[in-house]
């Protein structure tokens, strides 16, 4: 049996080690790298890019959608998917909270592509500020029959939030509205966009109809446009920075101490690559130690590299176990950074979702959860009174500590053991002053207290 290059070195560099009996390592390889060839696999053979059409209701997402896969099934690069197949979406869940999102994979001659759709306004709020599916870049869908509506806007402001900053504008339903009518709509958009803080000057804008390509009607706004379409999507959205090329950076998990060889710190490789002998830094809770990474295993044998996916322990120089806790970042030295007030993006669940069923309000007191660490923090809402259940919102949060944050971070908050949100961070805000963040300690530990004295 042979196997690619990858995969034969590594099943060579596993096996032919001293005692390598245990089989454990070789298969992570095998789902690392390749499968035997017999076996028919998905190939990584293009790039790939996740996307997805966002906008308002009914102004053709869906359509489009399958437009597309219309278009590229004919020439053998996607799967048909018809209208209801995609507008049926399957649940997901994603961290308690219910989303109905399809996922349809086509491809064209430069990449591999994943597309999100979703039936409802509300999924698609959900599935942006929890990141399900992560866009790389989106579709924004607008009739031109309406022009910009509310939830035009709203995706918009969505997308520039958490980070999609590659927006391709489809024109829909040219066929119902006259030529006068689309160059508006083409106005009024770009205008958005700008204001939106997108390059709205620069951003391809194609003009067409999804129900013409789907029906085979029309092919120079039906077909043609949706080839256009797929054609500056390709141009346009860059190919993302993907994690591997990253510097490295590991959640601690846990810390041991091993008689006779020293502190070992446990947890999965989240980006980039790590090798043994590389300088790093443990950096959270206010502490930042410099150390360097002595030895990395992986199912209890050696190896000489991580990348990124990988769960493993790092042998660590000249650090007491003491000295390091699990919630702490290990990193290449220099590239992450602590913060202690943000600004993010909130979802808050429902009841039927695991919520509490009780409003947020200013200044409430809750525990945030990101990577492996957990934080006291404190909420300020932005613009409203108080968020309910279901509800989306701006919020702000101070943290009794700083902890390594980083613009596009996901967290949850919870109150006495009960999510009651999820969110992405949009913004890192100045560092608070040492009293401030005291003060903040204080509250605390004075609420504690009073509750304390109120369970005697
Ligand atoms: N005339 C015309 N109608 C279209 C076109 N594209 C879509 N439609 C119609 O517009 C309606 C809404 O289309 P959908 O694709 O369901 O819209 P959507 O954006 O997915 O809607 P939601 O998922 O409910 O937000 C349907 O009746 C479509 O047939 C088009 O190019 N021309
Ligand atoms: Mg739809």
């Amino acid at each position: 049996m042979r196997y690619n290059v990858p995969l034969q070195r590594c099943l060579n560099d596993t096996l032919y080690k001293k005692n390598a009996t245990v089989l454990s390592p070789v298969v992570s390889h095998v789902r690392r790298y390749a499968a035997p060839s017999e076996k028919k696999v998905f190939q990584r053979i293009k790039p790939h890019c996740n996307i997805g059409t966002i906008g308002h209701v009914d102004h053709g997402k869906t359509t489009l959608t399958a437009a597309i896969t219309k278009i590229l099934s004919s020439k053998k690069m996607a799967k048909m998917k018809q209208y209801t197949d995609i507008d049926n979406a399957p649940e997901e869940k994603a961290r308690g909270i219910t989303i109905n999102v399809a996922h349809v994979e086509y491809e064209t001659t430069a990449r591999h592509y994943s597309h999100t759709d979703c039936p409802g306004h509300a999924d698609y709020i959900k599935n942006m500020i929890t990141g399900t599916n992560q866009m790389d870049g989106a579709i924004l869908v607008v009739a031109a029959t309406d022009g910009a509506m509310p939830q035009t806007r709203e995706h918009l402001i969505l997308a520039k939030q958490i980070g999609v900053n590659h927006i391709i504008v489809f024109i829909n339903k040219v066929d119902a509205a006259d030529s006068e009518m689309v160059e508006l709509v083409e106005m009024e958009i770009r205008e958005l966009l700008i204001e939106m803080g997108f390059d709205g000057e620069n951003i391809p804008f194609i003009k067409g109809s999804a129900l013409c390509a789907l029906e085979g009607r029309e092919p120079e706004i039906g077909e043609k446009s949706i080839e256009a379409l797929l054609n500056e999507v390709d141009k346009y959205v860059p190919q993302p920075i993907r994690d591997l090329d990253k510097p490295f950076m590991l959640p601690v998990e846990h810390v041991y101490s091993i008689p006779g060889r020293g502190t070992v710190v446990t947890g999965r490789l989240e980006r980039g690559i790590i090798k043994k002998g590389n300088e790093c830094e443990f950096v959270g809770y206010n502490k930042v130690i410099k150390s360097t990474i002595t030895g990395i295993e992986m199912f209890h044998k050696i190896l000489e590299e991580a990348q990124a996916g990988d769960q493993l322990g790092a042998l660590i120089k000249g650090t007491k176990r003491d000295d390091l806790r699990r919630g702490m970042v290990l990193a290449k030295p220099g590239t992450v950074k602590m913060q202690d007030f943000v600004s993010t993006q909130l979802y808050v669940l429902t009841k039927d979702e695991g919520g509490n069923g009780k409003p947020l309000v200013p200044f409430q007191q809750m525990q945030m959860y990101s990577k492996t660490w957990d934080c006291a923090c404190q909420l300020n809402i932005i613009g409203k009174e108080m968020v309910m259940p279901g509800e989306d919102c701006s919020v702000e949060l101070k943290m009794i500590r700083p902890m390594v944050l980083e613009q596009g971070q996901r967290f949850t908050l919870r109150i006495a053991g009960v999510t009651i949100g999820t969110g992405v961070i949009t913004e890192i805000k100045k560092r608070l002053l040492e009293d401030e963040r005291r003060g903040l300690l204080e509250g605390k530990k004075f609420r504690e207290k009073q509750s304390a004295k109120a369970t005697e």
